[in-house]
């Protein structure tokens, strides 16, 4: 299991505890379970920063049907943050097991559509925009996905690795075999103080076009300002009524990875009562940069249109402690891995003026970090 960024960031191992749940109470229920965990464990922690003490790792789906939601919590969490540095254990000591086996990176991975195919993504696309023109919504975020299949088990660890190294800007996560590098922060929750880094609006190199040339692309067009306005207010909206105070960007800035350049705002808030982190990420999931504008409509019309199982792509991805402090991320940027396949998963924000065919290459540039990672491509 992993959450790093930059170095700093909690890592996972073994299986302590697990829960599961499904269904539109599954934020709840794993709340409930992790507090009545946290009560009846006897805790030695010698520094009562977050992400000491009880530990979980949570990946939540993205919808309520289907889908399922997991808590791990490991018998190891390996901890840094500010030059500091911690390791706990839970249960059992585990921290002395034999040696871990070296690191496997895959020989051959060979990719084919996925359960939504590239060309059954664009007539998804299209059917939308024909949706939106007619005023139905503003907004809905289609995915679809590729799958990768590799001469033998992937090893997570080489995923974690070559993303980490690519996109150190990025959270590197794994949980469950759901494994990716987000630059999406859906929300860090610190005592009292909660952050978020909305993401939406996007554009992706191109050859004799400098990256300051896109980024000044990007923030000039309407198209995608109006995406991102959709995202934020999404964000914004349903965290405020937790909120004693609120920020949020007047404008948008431009995150630079080296596979894309997003929109980016920064929302920032202090509770004005005791809420979990998870809690709050029910509230706020999920935002438009995900789901759609209004949600109520996206939410159905994005299974209608992908009829695919998002799984927990783009669900709420994280850690939490026992104070209810933690980070959850956006699952994007993603596959889940299982044995020798792995699900690759990449959506785009769609609006009445979107173009078919240049979302499909805008999702094809999402897909760039887990190919990378699999095929262990030149980092140089
Ligand atoms: C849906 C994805 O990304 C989201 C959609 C974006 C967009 O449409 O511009 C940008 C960032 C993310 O919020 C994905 O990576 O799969």
């Amino acid at each position: 299991m992993s959450w790093v960024r930059a170095g700093q960031g909690l890592v996972g191992w073994g299986e302590a505890a697990r829960f599961e749940a499904h269904g539109p109470d599954r934020f709840a229920e794993v709340d409930r379970w992790w507090r009545d965990y946290v009560a009846g464990v006897d805790v030695h922690n010698e520094l009562g920063v977050p992400g000491t003490g009880p530990t979980a790792f949570v990946s939540m789906a993205f919808a309520d049907e289907p889908g399922h939601s997991v808590l791990i919590v490991p018998e190891v969490v390996i901890g840094q943050r500010d030059g500091v540095s911690w390791v706990t254990e839970i249960g059992r000591s585990a921290v002395t097991r034999p040696l871990a086996k070296p690191v496997r990176r895959p020989k051959r991975v060979h990719y084919t559509e996925g359960e939504l195919t590239v060309d059954g993504y664009r007539d998804a696309v299209r059917a939308a925009v024909t949706r939106m023109k007619a005023g139905e919504l503003g907004k809905v975020v289609l995915a679809h996905d590729v799958l990768a299949t590799t001469d033998g088990p992937i090893d997570v660890r080489f995923l974690l690795r070559e993303l980490a190294a690519r996109y150190p800007n990025c959270w590197a996560y794994a949980v469950d075999g759901l494994i990716g590098a987000t630059p999406e922060l859906l929300l860090r929750r610190t005592g009292q103080v909660v952050s978020s880094r909305v993401l939406a609006g996007t554009t992706w190199p191109r050859p004799g076009v400098s990256d300051d040339d896109l980024a000044a692309a990007l923030l000039g067009s309407r198209k995608d300002q109006d995406e991102h306005a959709y995202a934020v207010a999404s964000l914004a909206d349903t965290l405020r009524p937790f909120c004693a105070t609120m920020t949020v960007d007047e404008q948008p800035s431009v995150l630079r990875l080296h596979n894309v350049l997003h929109l980016s705002s920064e929302v920032g808030g202090i509770l004005d009562r005791e809420t979990s982190l998870l809690r709050l990420s029910e509230a706020v999931h999920p935002t438009a940069a995900v789901g759609g504008t209004p949600r109520q409509l996206a939410i159905p019309l994005i299974r209608e249109l992908e009829g695919m199982d998002r799984g927990r792509y783009a669900g709420p991805i994280g850690w939490i402690d026992g104070n209810g402090d933690g980070e959850m991320g956006v699952a994007l940027r993603c596959a889940k891995v299982d044995g020798s396949t792995a699900r690759l998963f990449a959506g785009c924000g769609i609006v009445a003026d979107s173009d078919p065919d240049t979302e499909v290459r805008e999702a094809a540039a999402k897909l760039v970090p887990m190919r990378e990672a699999l095929e262990g491509a030149d980092r140089s």
